[in-house]
């Protein structure tokens, strides 16, 4: 996928821009403040009809009383796709495709546009929310099917739990949410399951890679319910009702939800030692590069093109080696937006091109 170009009115810290960037790696530059990060958030927008930042912060620009327009052409599989964007001071949002108004899920985000941040460095020693949330929403993103089952599963444990909570588990609908929840359950681990099958080899080698070969990396996903070696709906659901029964009683005092996908984990070990105990700042720097890149090649497996990559502000947390890596790997197939405070003559030979901002205004420089 290519962004072609990006027109962007009152959006925060820009009046007006128009640019075309270069399909292969745009560096970013600019002192602090200046508005790196609004453009990547203005590309990420345009792509998946939402923001990467915190929700409640609004994008349209303070001093305007208009709201904020976003129009991007992208290059999707030998089409374009033109896309606009209105979002007014409220946060509502309209959504064109192509000229006709569409919901967020058609926009082209969806099948490509990685962003590498510098949160995503907390995914491995961080609480198990966010691998699942990693795994959820930035690789279950490739399966629509999964997306859906996620959607569905959260709905079925909110009133499960809500049943749980206000003691409502002789309900005669306390069966029938009950039954949901397995099936949905089962589904989604299936679907973890699956996805996991072809990222985690991936993660493997590219983590072998940039470790020069002398570090293992494993991925282990770490389930509440006895799926090993169990990939069939109906084998899954077994279990769910197994441990449904063991669990009850814990259920009913806990008054929530103990088991299933939602409370799962993934463990990663480099040369068996589990790194969230024993891993350097430098190994779970390579780990989470090796996430990345792999998400970029399983988009890439999956689609048959590379998607968008976004890095914002991530490239100074690598050293020198890790960052040629990485450079390399995308150097001439991932149209990629570097964001960085680095001066430009340490990182111009990588660049197709660099830009610079000050208050808002897009310079190319090289
Ligand atoms: N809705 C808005 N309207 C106008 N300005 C905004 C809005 N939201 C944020 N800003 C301002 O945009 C400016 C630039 O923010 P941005 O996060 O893009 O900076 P940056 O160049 O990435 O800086 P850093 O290197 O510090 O990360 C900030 O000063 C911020 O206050």
């Amino acid at each position: 996928m290519i962004l072609k170009n990006l027109n962007i009115n009152y959006f925060r810290n820009y009046n007006y821009l128009h640019w075309e960037p270069h399909t292969g790696i745009n560096f970013i530059t600019g002192s602090n403040a200046q508005g790196k990060t609004n453009l990547l958030e203005a590309v990420f927008f345009s792509g998946m009809g939402y923001s990467f930042r915190r929700k409640g912060s609004n994008v349209v620009n303070w001093y305007s009383k208009k709201s904020s327009f976003i129009k991007a052409t992208y290059q999707l599989n030998n089409t374009t796709m033109d896309i606009s964007l209105h979002i007014n001071h409220d946060g509502m949002k309209k959504i064109f495709v192509n000229g006709t108004e569409e919901k967020r899920k058609s926009l082209p985000g969806r099948y490509g546009i990685i962003l590498f941040k510098p949160d995503d460095l907390q995914i491995i020693k961080g609480p198990p929310s966010g691998k699942r949330d990693f795994i959820d929403y930035d690789i279950g993103i490739i399966d629509p099917l999964y997306s859906r089952n996620l959607i569905h599963y959260r709905r079925v444990l909110e009133q499960r739990n809500y049943l749980l909570r206000t003691g409502g588990i002789n309900n005669d609908s306390f069966q029938t949410w009950n039954e949901s929840f397995y099936q949905y359950g089962a589904e989604l681990l299936a679907g973890r399951i699956r996805l996991l099958k072809k990222y985690i080899p991936l993660v493997r080698k590219i983590y072998a890679d940039i470790a020069g070969g002398h570090e293992v990396l494993e991925m282990k996903y770490l389930s509440t319910l006895n799926i090993t070696g169990k990939t069939d709906i109906q084998q899954i659901i077994k279990e769910f009702i197994t441990e449904g029964k063991t669990r009850q009683r814990e259920e009913l005092y806990k008054k929530q939800t103990i088991f299933g996908p939602h409370r799962d984990d993934i463990c990663f070990l480099i040369n068996n030692k589990d790194a969230r105990y024993y891993a350097s700042q430098g190994q779970i720097r390579s780990i989470v590069l090796a996430l990345k890149t792999a998400q970029i090649q399983l988009f890439y497996n999956e689609n048959g093109e590379y998607p968008i990559f976004l890095l914002d502000d991530v490239l100074t947390e690598l050293d020198e080696q890790r960052q040629h890596y990485l450079l390399m790997l995308i150097n001439n197939q991932v149209q990629s937006f570097i964001t960085t405070t680095t001066p430009v003559a340490k990182i111009s030979h990588y660049a197709n091109r660099v830009y610079l901002i000050n208050n808002g205004v897009l310079r190319e420089v090289i």
